[in-house]
């Protein structure tokens, strides 16, 4: 965000590109699709279900699509769901690299919807990956909402939470009136 605006996103035509979501796989190389197609022997609309509805931390944990049960797997020694939050978090990781190199710097990183507002694991998973930018964490991070960084961080990190219910009315409202 710059003065407020989106200026980027990691979706793209559809949320299936970006970041890997509870069952939607997220940026694959391209040429995957129509691979998996001839190879597997599935439909152009099978590949595309699989990609939105079987892949994702469902597909890698080969267990659940839900963050706090991938995550408790993962403790218990899983290897599957291991390697589905180290995937998930380096790419939130190489996102908001993509971002900060776009953005030439950021001011405040913000965790928010149901993975960032929660899981203070995921965050500080990140967090301990951005130091290059100056981000610090305090001590105490597991708080529900606000100022999550040091006074000394170059970066504020915040957690903020979503309320996608009443963005989607206010522009529904403005486009309407
Ligand atoms: N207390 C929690 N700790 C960790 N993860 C949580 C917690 N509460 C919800 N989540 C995770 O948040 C995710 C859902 O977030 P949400 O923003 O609603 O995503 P979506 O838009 O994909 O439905 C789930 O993976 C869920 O496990
Ligand atoms: C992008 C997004 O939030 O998708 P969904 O809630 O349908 O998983
Ligand atoms: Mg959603």
């Amino acid at each position: 965000m710059v003065d407020g605006k989106s200026v980027d996103t990691s979706m793209g035509f559809t949320p299936l590109a970006g970041l890997m979501m509870g069952t939607r796989c997220g940026d694959i190389d391209p040429a995957l699709p129509s691979y998996l197609e001839k190879a597997t022997g599935q439909s152009t609309q099978e590949v595309v279900t699989m990609m939105n509805k079987e892949s994702g931390f469902l597909g890698i944990s080969k267990a659940s699509n839900d963050f706090r049960a991938v995550h408790e797997l993962s403790e218990q020694g899983c290897e599957q769901a291991k390697l589905a939050l180290k995937m998930f978090a380096n790419r939130v990781i190489a996102t908001i690299g993509s971002y900060a190199a776009t953005l030439n710097g950021v001011d405040v990183i913000t965790f928010t919807g149901g993975i960032g507002e929660n899981s203070d694991y995921l965050r500080r998973t990140v967090c301990e990956n951005l130091t290059y930018l100056g981000v610090e964490l305090v001590a105490d991070s597991a708080q529900k909402v606000g100022r999550i960084s040091t006074e000394q961080s170059r970066v504020v990190v915040k957690v903020i939470n979503t309320d996608e219910e009443l963005m989607i009315a206010r522009d529904s409202y403005r486009l309407a009136s």
